[in-house]
């Protein structure tokens, strides 16, 4: 084993027999999406090849890979948002909850209402903090100013920022930092009151302070969501999530428990990649 791996094992130790062992009975959890024999072209471009996933609810997700490997492909067809790019095609099937998002007569807005989703860079509306974090339930026809006012507010704690945030709902929301305003943007996901929460690289823009309070953020969130998380930091990865899925050229190579990838990964190209071998 490498000396990184190493590294990778003792920061999710402290317990290592213990978390093998709790890796090995990971709580059976229902599954909110079933990727099966999943590929999708743009054009010529073959990026996803034949996915098989499993995503439980209430945990989080991470995807792991190098660059260009599918990762950001993935998690757009979870919401279809990688539909906006013109001639992408998929084949295979998602279910979310029974559902498959890939078919026909799924309404693709009433998806978007269960899976909010969190960007790399934080992106609020040129708006008032208020007005960004009402935003969604404004377009969903809520005009009621008490009822706009409690959205506002359960979604500011949801995202552990009310107390920071709660005498300047009126200030334009490009005045806080980068972490606040990611914090906001998920308070903005957290008001239309999703199932899932897609995150792209939520914390690649933030400086360790901010990613620290967004990883703490993300496992209080997990008690009432399920979360898939992007990350190129695979210390990230270890610590914060539940389960891991290794991307390489558009494949799923493994997808275990997060304690078992980071400690003794099947495979061995997952090894290379979180050993810092290539990537
Ligand atoms: N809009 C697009 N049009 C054409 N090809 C695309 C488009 N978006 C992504 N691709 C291609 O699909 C493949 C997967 O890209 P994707 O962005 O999903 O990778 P990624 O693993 O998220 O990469 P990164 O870590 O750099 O963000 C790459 O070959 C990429 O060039």
């Amino acid at each position: 084993m490498s000396a990184i791996v190493k590294e990778m094992s003792i920061q999710v130790k402290p317990k290592a027999k213990e978390s093998i062992a709790k890796a090995t009975n990971i709580q059976k959890k229902d599954i909110v999406y079933d990727t099966k024999e999943l590929n999708l072209w743009y054009g010529h471009t073959h990026a996803l090849k034949n996915i098989n996933l499993e995503i439980h609810e209430r945990e989080i997700t991470a995807i792991i890979g190098p660059s260009g490997c599918g990762k950001s492909t993935y998690i757009k067809t979870l919401n279809r948002m990688v539909e906006l790019v013109p001639g992408v095609r998929t084949t295979g099937s998602i279910s979310y909850k029974g559902n498959n998002i890939l078919g026909k007569t799924m309404k693709v807005e009433e998806l978007r209402t269960k899976v909010g989703m969190v960007f790399q860079k934080p992106n609020p509306f040129p708006k008032s903090i208020y007005e960004n974090v009402a935003y969604g339930a404004k377009i969903h026809g809520i005009r009621n100013k008490k009822l706009l006012d409690q959205i506002v507010e359960r979604s500011l704690r949801g995202a552990y920022i009310w107390d920071e945030l709660k005498d300047r709902l009126n200030e334009n929301a490009f005045g806080l930092s980068g972490g606040q305003q990611q914090r906001l943007c998920i308070a903005r996901a957290l008001a239309i009151q999703p199932d899932v929460i897609l995150m792209d690289e939520p914390t690649s823009a933030l400086d360790p302070k901010s990613t620290l309070k967004i990883e703490e953020l993300v496992q209080e969130l997990k008690k009432d969501y399920s979360i898939i998380m992007v990350t190129h930091n695979m210390q990230q990865a270890a610590r914060i999530s539940d389960r891991t899925a290794f991307f390489l050229n558009g494949e799923v190579v493994e997808f275990d428990n997060t304690n078992k990838i980071f400690s003794n990964p099947s495979d061995k190209r997952t090894e290379d990649y979180i050993s810092g071998r290539f990537g």
